[in-house]
């Protein structure tokens, strides 16, 4: 997930062919608005989640936050200065809303790692970084074997935010403003099936009131831990 110079990874006809399945679906779907774009892949789908599941999902957050973690080689946690939690894929609750998600995209919900929730006050921040794993970087065997690269994200904005918390592709020239229930979702694959640098996307910073969402990553393959 760092920025690096090196190529991030290598076309893929199996992750080309999830990307157009799942981009048909989408446009197909009366619910979603394509993003203009020439660079990437994205949709927004205002009205998503509806407020009562937004409000739990909140809460939940604020049980469980905890500081956030980065998975790179070079990044430090000032990339990411949130707090994040892991949702329970088991519970009662967060099972229908990942089935949800994963039925929305057409994706098999195995292929989802657990959704993440996070937490941004004033200042708070993710910076640019990608999604997909760059396939230089020592971690990528132990993912590779473990579900593969992430093709997808399916993020929902769980409340409207005061001021500031945008999601920015600076390259993909798409931004997007929280509102509560909205998702936001992404293809960080390009056409080929090789990871799409103009992914590259932030969290800018809230400015004022305090962000919530949920991501959900969705790899190439059943995430191992999934699987179990
Ligand atoms: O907070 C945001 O708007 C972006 C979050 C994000 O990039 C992620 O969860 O991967
Ligand atoms: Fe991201």
């Amino acid at each position: 997930m760092a920025i690096t110079s090196v190529p991030p990874g290598h076309p893929s006809p199996a992750r080309a062919a999830i990307g157009q399945a799942v981009a048909a679906r989408l446009d197909a779907d009366p619910r979603m608005q394509r993003l203009p774009s020439d660079a990437i892949q994205a949709w927004r789908c205002p009205g998503f989640l509806d407020d009562a599941n937004c409000d739990w999902l909140v809460a939940m957050i604020e049980a469980n936050r905890r500081p956030s973690t980065l998975l790179t080689d070079k990044g430090t946690n000032a990339n990411r200065t949130s707090d994040s939690c892991d949702m329970d894929r088991h519970a009662d609750g967060v099972r229908q809303i990942d089935e949800y998600i994963a039925a929305s995209l057409g994706i098999a919900p195995a292929n989802g790692e657990t959704m993440q929730g996070q937490r941004y006050a004033p200042a708070q921040h993710f910076r640019a970084h990608h999604d997909y794993f760059h396939e230089g970087e020592s971690y990528w065997p132990r993912m590779r074997a473990t579900g593969g690269q992430r093709t997808w994200t399916a993020m929902i904005y769980l409340n409207d935010v005061e001021e500031g918390g945008a999601t920015w592709f600076p390259l993909g020239g798409v931004r997007a403003v929280p509102r509560k229930g909205m998702a936001l979702i992404w293809n960080n694959m390009a056409v080929d099936g090789s990871p799409n640098t103009a992914t590259l996307h932030e969290g800018m910073p809230v400015v004022e009131g305090v962000k919530y969402i949920v991501t959900k990553w969705f790899r190439e393959e059943p995430w191992a831990a999934a699987r179990a």
